[in-house]
């Protein structure tokens, strides 16, 4: 069902956000930051409401798209994905108006735009589907943030019937996110987010489900986890939700992917079983080869961080020295590590930033105060 444009012609174009967590709440501020808009927020979680109220990221919340829907330029779904489809079904019933726009931000693409090119098949509406390749483990509206998508690909799957010009429709509502847009068709996405997202997802959950087995019996192992097997699981704490229903709607390129992973685990362990050192070490070299070529700099799926390394002389108080010349600068930093403790009674910090700009300014300032700083790639 579509309906001719009724706001007055100077009211603020009107978006509306369903799901108000940390994607949503995330792209409601970028679009905030880059446009004068009217944003109402949609959530069957009446505290993400009230929260993203308090944090300005909407002008007024619904908990159920009701009218709301019927004046709306922009709708942004950022829910996890079976509620997308059930949403999508619902938004085809209402009244929209000509024009408009329709996206999404789900970690899947090949179902969601299925649906919605048969839904919307008569409608005079557009729906583009939408992937920002960045986020976090962490969800909820309290973590959103207007540059959480900085630098990230962001993938754009328009379906057969969009126009280029729909696309840059699209882009120009979502520039405030200064993210990397690239088109895709839905297939190809679903295949290669399986690949960089969702199957090691499945893997690191179940690494951690192997830890919780051995733990029963040696309760030391949860503080043996530290280092690799915290950066390896991170991902196993995302929201679970989210997760099942990604690999719902992934289905067919996770299941030979899963087998062609278990094939790899039974070829390693013939290897192990058969002793031979060197092809076990190929696997290794490899492995070490592909992963050295990836990218450092840029934002993934994994989200990369940018690093200064600092020599530090090895004395009481130089780790505060540092942060508080960084905190003097108004510079946030995401993580503190000390590397390594070299043999000339050196030591050297690692400090991660958010953005390349902050690294920058932490490495003038530090540079300023006679420490010795590189970054490496
Ligand atoms: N978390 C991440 O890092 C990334 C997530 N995504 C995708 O973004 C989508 C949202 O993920 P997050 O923001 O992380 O999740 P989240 O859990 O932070 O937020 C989801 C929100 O949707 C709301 N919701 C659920 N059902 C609803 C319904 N029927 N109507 C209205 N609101 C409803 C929930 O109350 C919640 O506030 C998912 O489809 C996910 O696959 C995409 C890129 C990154
Ligand atoms: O936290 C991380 O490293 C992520 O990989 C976040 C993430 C989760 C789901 C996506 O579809 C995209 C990015």
């Amino acid at each position: 069902m579509t309906k001719r444009a009724s706001s007055h012609s100077h009211d603020p174009p009107k978006v509306i956000i369903i799901g108000l967590g940390l994607i949503g709440g995330s792209v409601a501020l970028a679009i905030r930051a880059s446009h004068h808009v009217h944003i109402i927020g949609i959530d069957i979680h009446e505290p993400s409401l009230q929260m993203a109220k308090s944090l300005d990221i909407i002008d007024e919340g619904h908990t159920s798209i009701s009218t709301t829907v019927q004046d709306a330029d922009l709708i942004v779904i950022a829910t996890p994905v079976s509620k997308t489809m059930e949403l999508l079904a619902s938004l085809a019933r209402h009244p929209l108006k000509v024009g408009m726009m329709i996206t999404d931000v789900g970690s899947t693409k090949e179902t969601v735009v299925t649906e919605s090119e048969r839904l919307f098949n008569e409608h005079e509406v557009t729906f583009i589907g939408g992937h920002p390749m960045a986020g976090s483990h962490k969800s909820g509206v309290q973590g959103s943030r207007p540059d959480l998508f900085e630098n990230a690909f962001y993938i754009l799957t328009p379906g057969k019937n969009v126009d280029t010009f729909a696309v840059e429709r699209l882009k120009r509502w979502l520039i405030g996110t200064n993210a990397r847009f690239i088109e895709l068709e839905a297939e190809q996405h679903d295949l290669l987010a399986g690949s960089v997202s969702h199957l090691p997802h499945i893997v690191a959950a179940s690494l951690v489900h192997q830890l919780i087995d051995l733990k029963q019996h040696h309760p030391v192992l949860s503080d043996l986890a530290a280092g690799g097997f915290r950066d390896i699981t991170r991902i196993a704490s995302a929201n679970p939700i989210m997760w099942r229903d990604i690999l719902v709607h992934n289905k067919h390129v996770l299941i030979p992917m899963m087998e062609r992973w278990q094939a790899d685990m039974q070829t390693v362990q013939n290897l192990i079983e058969e002793g031979d050192d060197d092809r076990l070490q190929q696997f290794f070299s490899e492995a070490k080869r592909h992963r050295d070529e990836l990218p450092a700099k840029k934002k993934g799926a994994i989200p990369a961080f940018y690093d200064l390394f600092v020599d530090v002389p090895d004395h009481p108080g130089v780790i505060s020295e540092v942060t508080g010349i960084l905190a003097d600068h108004d510079i946030s930093i995401t993580n503190i590590r000390i590397m390594e403790t070299r043999e000339d009674i050196m030591g050297v910090l690692r400090l991660s930033f958010r953005k390349e700009a902050d690294r920058q300014r932490g490495l003038d300032c530090l540079e300023a105060e006679q420490f010795n700083t590189y970054i490496s790639e």
